[in-house]
């Protein structure tokens, strides 16, 4: 059997220690390679044959090495860039990775940082790992669960859709805003599954849901006596998500002090572990997701200007559902779909008319996540093959009344209105509280306090649950 063939790059810089450093490096690692001293030479080369990466310079003689990214683009080819930016100059990298570079690398390349960065563009594990160049796809098939999972066809969705496309194949941060429940974290999930790291983990955390005290071991990790209580060597979230895809959630809840360690983090590439001497290189891609208007939290000194810099090089808006109503049918049925797949139920019941007019005309201050809790009930109720209007029970209050939501009428009645002419809340963040505390509050009493059953039915942890609940002073039923 003949040897596969390694795969080819290309090395742009116009300084020959340098060039020749990087090559060597490339070579030991067993890749062809090529190189060029100008962005003309390196077209030139480009011109005349394929290559899987392209390892450029930022600064050349001629131009920059984003000139080369957007000449690849614009004829449609395929490789992928990594571009070496001078130090300290964040523009550039968050330039380069708009410009659709796969990654950046900051000067003086540390070289271990340099082939875990090359390995991973090319879908491979760095050399001293057991899986030695075998190309991630070759482990496991590319799957789009996530992505299939997204039902929808509102304009809205399609550009959630397409971006998420775009984006996946490079490791540009990306920052998903939208109200809770709108499906932030389906789309971070279909980014890493189109992503070259889609064999890798995917680690999901609720930075909301855990105490301050505890953020830095759960994410960075620690060391058997480290501290009292560290009885063995734990593993971090960054460690956990190793080579994959680390989606922060919630990110405007972390503490200040916790923003300038996941800062300190994202621009070394390293963690320490709490008790650790030294620290451990680490390669994942941050997808963070929040409800709240970060530019506003940085303007209040809650959020770290350059974290957030850091993270919103791309960012998605997913909708609230009351503003793609167009797509509720299909959500519906792809929800009823799924509570019927998991029971074992075939065909699935269906939504009748009616049901499907009623519930177009309700806010769905919870989004999708709503209205999945309210099929799976009604489904429950219905107990026939056709979901009416009265098994959504959807109290007319929810229409009539602003109780429901316990808001005064006006901050409610814009919800109800179209899109078009609804007008905002004059403070979202006090306004959505409200709403989750009301639901909260309507769970714990539907499950007779029971926090696990209350958390379960809104796709909450026992953890999450109790958190919101101090976050929110929702009394537990004792009190
Ligand atoms: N377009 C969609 N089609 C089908 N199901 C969806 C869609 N969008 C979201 N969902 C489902 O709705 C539920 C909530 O989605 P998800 O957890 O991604 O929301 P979220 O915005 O991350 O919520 P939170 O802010 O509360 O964490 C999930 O079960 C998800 O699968």
């Amino acid at each position: 059997m003949s040897a596969p063939t390694p795969p080819r790059l290309l090395v742009v810089d116009d300084e020959p220690d340098l060039r020749t450093l990087y090559e060597l490096t490339l070579l030991r690692e067993g890749y062809d390679v090529e190189s060029a001293e100008t962005v003309e030479e390196a077209w030139a080369a480009l011109q005349s044959r394929r290559f899987q990466l392209l390892i450029t310079d930022m600064r050349l003689p001629d131009g920059t090495g984003l000139d080369l990214l957007r000449r690849l683009e614009d004829a449609g080819r395929g490789e992928k860039g990594i571009v070496i930016t001078a130090y300290g100059s964040a523009e550039n990298a968050v330039e380069a990775l708009k410009a659709g570079a796969y990654d950046y690398l900051t000067k003086p390349v540390d070289l271990r940082q340099f082939r875990a960065v090359v390995a991973s563009a090319l879908g491979r594990t760095p050399a001293a790992d057991d899986a030695r160049g075998r190309p991630a796809e070759a482990r496991h098939p590319a799957s789009r669960r996530a992505l299939d999972r997204m039902a929808g066809r509102s304009q809205a969705l399609q550009r959630v859709r397409s971006l998420v496309a775009r984006v996946a194949r490079s490791m540009a941060p990306v920052l998903v805003h939208g109200e809770s429940g709108t499906g932030k974290e389906l789309v971070a999930h279909a980014i890493h599954e189109l992503s070259p790291r889609h064999a890798m983990p995917f680690v999901a955390v609720n930075c909301g849901a855990i105490p301050e005290t505890l953020l830095e071991a759960e994410f960075f990790g620690y060391r058997r006596g480290a501290f009292t209580g560290a009885v063995e060597d734990r593993e971090g979230f960054f460690q956990t998500a190793q080579g994959g895809t680390l989606f922060l959630d919630e990110i405007g809840d972390l503490p200040l002090a916790m923003q300038s360690k996941l800062l300190r983090v994202i621009q070394e590439r390293a963690v320490r572990p709490l008790g650790a001497a030294a620290e451990q290189a680490v390669n994942v891609r941050i997808v963070s997701a929040t409800h709240k208007d970060l530019a506003a939290e940085v303007h209040a000194g809650r959020f770290r200007q350059d974290l957030f810099y850091r993270l919103n090089v791309i960012e998605i808006v997913v909708p609230p559902l009351r503003e793609r109503l167009e797509d509720l049918s299909e959500i519906a049925a792809a929800v009823l779909e799924r509570i019927a797949g998991d029971a074992g139920v075939s065909p699935p019941p269906t939504l009748a008319p009616e049901a499907l007019a009623h519930l177009s005309r309700y806010a769905f201050p919870g989004n999708v996540r709503e209205l999945e809790n309210l099929l799976h009930r009604a489904v429950t109720l219905a107990g026939g093959s056709v979901v009416e209007c009265r098994d959504l029970g959807l109290p007319e209050v929810a229409f009539a009344d602003s109780e429901y939501l316990g808001l005064e009428a006006a901050a409610v009645e814009p919800l109800r209105a179209g899109p078009a002419e609804a007008p905002l809340p004059s403070d979202l963040a006090a306004y959505l509280d409200q709403v989750e505390r009301e639901i909260l509050e309507r769970a714990l009493e539907r499950h007779r306090y029971n926090r696990t059953a209350a958390g379960a039915s809104l796709g909450l942890s026992l953890r999450q649950m109790r958190y919101r609940m101090a976050r929110l002073g929702v009394g537990s039923g004792d009190d």
